[in-house]
């Protein structure tokens, strides 16, 4: 029974948070959390990081491929975004999804504490995971990264717009600068449709102060990059017009990483793993065989 007078927290759809799967942040926020488990037991743990505006549920395909290599696939919906609390696409210290995340961790190693534990990050959710990586890169064994947000792109973050961003944040720090265009997240109308028709996922303006945050993270990440080690495997699109694809090849150039992979797709947007179908099956290939190579053998469900 809840306690007299008080109404069950509900998440912003509406759906009391006694029915989600959620953790209790620092702030006290509620944060809604996602668990894709294998049939059998699991022999790694992988944790997905979600962008900007987006939510963890995009990423279900990316998951179900991972289940049948066994992977215990978690994630959540960063505060301001999908079913977790908070207002939306609003953070006022980028470090707080960074904070929310090694929460999530510790949680997940306290539950699994033998299993090694890897990390895959888009866009924004790329930066958020080589902070993550940063801050306790004895905890993972490697981290997969999907054009993530290592450099703004020339269009979103001119010299111009970014000196504008910083003097606006103190006078307009809730000016829109305006949304994500719909038709830059992939080539595949389909998806392309479900991401604009997807309920969970902010259409708004992005806020000027979150711009500066995002600013803010991308200054971090290339401080953290020169003494990063962890096993890299990079995908970036030639025509990625929301993150810029010189920040992967700045990162694969500056990691000190042994084992680094960046691969290219020639005439891709940005979401590659809901791009075009010979794009994505390439990129989940990639994963595959690559995550197979860490572990060490098969282990998928099919006996060879
Ligand atoms: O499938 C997906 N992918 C998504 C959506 O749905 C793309 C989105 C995502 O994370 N980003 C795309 C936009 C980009 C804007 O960047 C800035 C804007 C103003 C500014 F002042 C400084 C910067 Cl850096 C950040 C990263 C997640």
């Amino acid at each position: 029974m809840m306690p007299e007078g008080s109404t069950p927290a509900l998440s912003p759809q509406g759906v009391p948070y006694t029915e989600l799967s959620h953790y209790i942040n620092a702030d006290g926020q509620h944060i809604f959390s996602r668990y894709w488990k294998p049939s059998g037991s699991p022999r790694a743990l992988m944790f997905i990081v979600h962008g900007a505006g987006e939510h963890c549920c995009r990423y279900d395909d990316l998951a179900q491929i991972l289940t049948a290599l066994n992977f215990l696939v978690f994630s959540h919906d960063h505060v301001g975004h999908g079913q977790s609390e908070g207002e939306r696409m609003t953070i006022h210290d980028f470090h707080i999804f960074v904070r929310d995340n090694i929460q999530h961790l510790d949680l997940m190693k306290k539950q699994y504490p033998d299993l090694p534990i890897f990390m895959c990050g888009h866009s924004m959710g790329g930066a958020i995971a080589i902070l993550t990586v940063d801050e306790r890169p004895d905890d993972f064994s490697g981290l997969i990264l999907i054009s993530p947000l290592v450099l703004p792109s020339p269009q979103s973050a001119t010299s111009f717009k970014v000196f504008a961003a910083k003097l606006l944040n103190y006078v307009l720090p809730n000016l829109s600068l305006g949304s994500i265009d719909p038709s830059f997240v992939s080539r595949n109308k389909k998806e392309v449709e479900a991401y604009t028709t997807d309920p969970l996922v902010y259409h708004g303006g992005m806020k000027v102060s979150f711009g500066v945050q995002l600013l803010n993270a991308t200054s971090r990440v290339e401080k953290a990059l020169p003494l990063f080690k962890v096993p890299v495997l990079l995908f970036h699109g030639t025509l990625d017009k929301l993150c810029d694809i010189r920040g992967s090849h700045v990162m694969i150039d500056t990691i000190q990483s042994e084992e680094k992979t960046l691969k290219v797709y020639e005439g891709a947007f940005h979401a590659l793993h809901k791009e075009l179908p010979e794009v994505t099956s390439s990129v989940f290939q990639e994963i595959e065989s690559w995550l197979q190579q860490k572990l060490g053998g098969t282990g998928s469900s099919n006996i060879v």
